[in-house]
């Protein structure tokens, strides 16, 4: 009897242990068992407390007062399915005639602590059916990406919903991003991670990183192009341009083709394409939007112009061609001149990092959904890298990509090297291979430029 009360006492040690130091092997050796239990044993009641049970139906009343039986108690919604997964579990339910999403979504808060979850959200998966996500501790704490992963063209996992799925950036359903955030909110990380995620994929990256290279310039082996100061971005973005004028006149011609046979499919995008003749889809990275809208002078304001516009026709036109933007900043309002609004409205994918104003979250989300502004603006100092990610259908998600290293991404750029196309309207813009410098020299003890 004594060693049974130390196993038991070891055992449940051990399980606390877990569950404060690493919350995801408690999850997956304790918490999933103990929390499928509860939520099968306590369903009934639990659903009774959040009002989400209906009365039984007239005739059932009717039939019981008849039989002398005692009276039906109230239905909950049907379990339909109850699944672990590595972070929570996602719980499917039929609802009740006279139920819907709506009042599911209105007691997850409810759901939550009934349960003892950690988080619990909820959505509609066709008519009736809802299905309930709940996570058994929070998962953004220290992001681990699931080891499989949906493999699709331009769709990227950067990071995880605070419901435990992966988050990811489908360029194809939603081709051109806004990421904004403070300094020091987790942008760079973020931007890494995608660029390491598209690394893999048959895909051009484009980098302008006017914060001198820092950023971008490490990964220069799987890029195909990369500009470092305004004056090169200008002549990047408008070489870009022409290449997607090249881009469109491709397709004009296929289409000519098509047209003439009949039942031919006829091409909008480089998707339709033949394979062999579709051109590789393009993306641009623009580190820290704001340096290239700063001006001093005249000839810097008409340059400003010349990349804003440029930047504009890329959104508006870009997707049929294959080119997608993705813009970083701390802040994209109209005080970076004529054309930002215009450009933003084109951004829909947008993430918003920490933020050090309502009018930065507004920034992000004024346009799409009040709720996702005031989140932005909770997430707090002290987890850097948390973010909400939304896009114009109105929906967003608190995400936290994976706490990637430059020397991790670095690693991945130089491994898909060989992948890197050469865009020849491009070429003038390709990093040549980085020459060393010969040896470390301390700013301050640079030597003065002779005459
Ligand atoms: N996803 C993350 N998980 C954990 N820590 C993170 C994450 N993202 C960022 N951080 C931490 O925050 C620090 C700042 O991140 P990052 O450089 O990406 O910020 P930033 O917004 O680009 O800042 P700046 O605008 O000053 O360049 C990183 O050094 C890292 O320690």
């Amino acid at each position: 009897m004594t060693w049974f009360m130390v196993a038991v006492v070891v055992v449940v040690a051990a399980a606390g242990l877990l569950r404060w130091r690493r919350p995801a092997w408690y999850w997956l050796t304790f918490g999933v068992i103990l929390a499928t239990l509860r939520v099968l044993v306590r369903y009934g009641s639990v659903m009774d407390a959040c009002g989400l049970t209906v009365m039984p139906s007239r005739w059932r009343l009717a039939l019981a007062r008849v039989t002398n039986r005692p009276v039906p108690e109230s239905r909950p919604p049907r379990i339909l399915r109850l699944r672990p997964t590595r972070t929570g579990l996602v719980l499917r339910l039929k609802l009740r005639p006279g139920q819907d999403a709506f009042d599911v979504a209105a007691a997850t808060d409810r759901l939550r602590h009934s349960f003892g979850m950690y988080g619990v959200t909820s959505r509609e998966v066709r008519s009736g059916v809802v299905e309930v996500r709940m996570t058994g501790y929070d998962v953004l704490k220290r992001v681990q990406m699931p080891a499989k992963l949906d493999r699709a063209p331009m769709r990227v996992p950067v990071a995880l919903r605070e419901d435990g799925s992966v988050h990811y950036r489908d360029y194809r359903a939603v081709p051109h991003g806004l990421t904004l955030g403070a300094t020091e909110s987790g942008k760079s990380v973020y931007q890494r991670n995608l660029v390491a995620g598209l690394a893999s994929h048959d895909v051009a990256l484009v980098g302008i990183d006017c914060k001198q290279g820092v950023e971008l310039f490490p990964l220069a082996r799987r890029f195909s192009a990369l500009a470092d100061n305004p004056d090169t971005a200008l002549e990047l973005l408008e070489a870009l341009v022409s290449h997607m004028e090249e881009v469109y006149q491709l397709i004009r011609t296929e289409q000519r083709i098509s047209v003439a046979v009949p039942d031919a499919e006829i091409a909008a995008d480089i998707w339709d394409l033949p394979e062999d003749i579709r051109p590789v889809p393009v993306v641009v990275l623009v580190d820290e939007v704001a340096e290239l809208a700063l001006f001093a002078t005249k000839e810097e304001e008409k340059r400003r112009d010349r990349i804003i516009t440029a930047l504009v026709r890329l959104a508006q036109l870009g997707r049929a061609a294959g080119i997608y933007l993705e813009i970083c900043g701390q802040r994209f309002g109209s005080e970076l001149g004529k054309g930002i609004t215009m450009l933003r409205a084109q951004l829909t994918g947008r993430t918003a990092h920490r933020v050090n104003d309502e009018t930065s979250a507004n920034m992000a989300f004024g346009d799409i959904s009040p709720d996702a502004v005031l989140a932005a603006i909770q997430i707090p100092a002290e987890t850097r890298g948390v973010a909400i990610a939304g896009d114009s259908t109105g929906g967003w998600h608190r995400i936290r990509a994976p706490h990637t290293s430059l020397r991790q991404a670095v690693n991945i750029c130089n491994k898909h090297a060989d992948r890197t196309p050469d865009l020849p309207a491009l070429a003038p813009y390709r990093p040549a291979a980085a020459a060393l410098p010969s040896a470390r020299v301390p700013l301050s003890k640079t030597a003065p430029a002779t005459a």
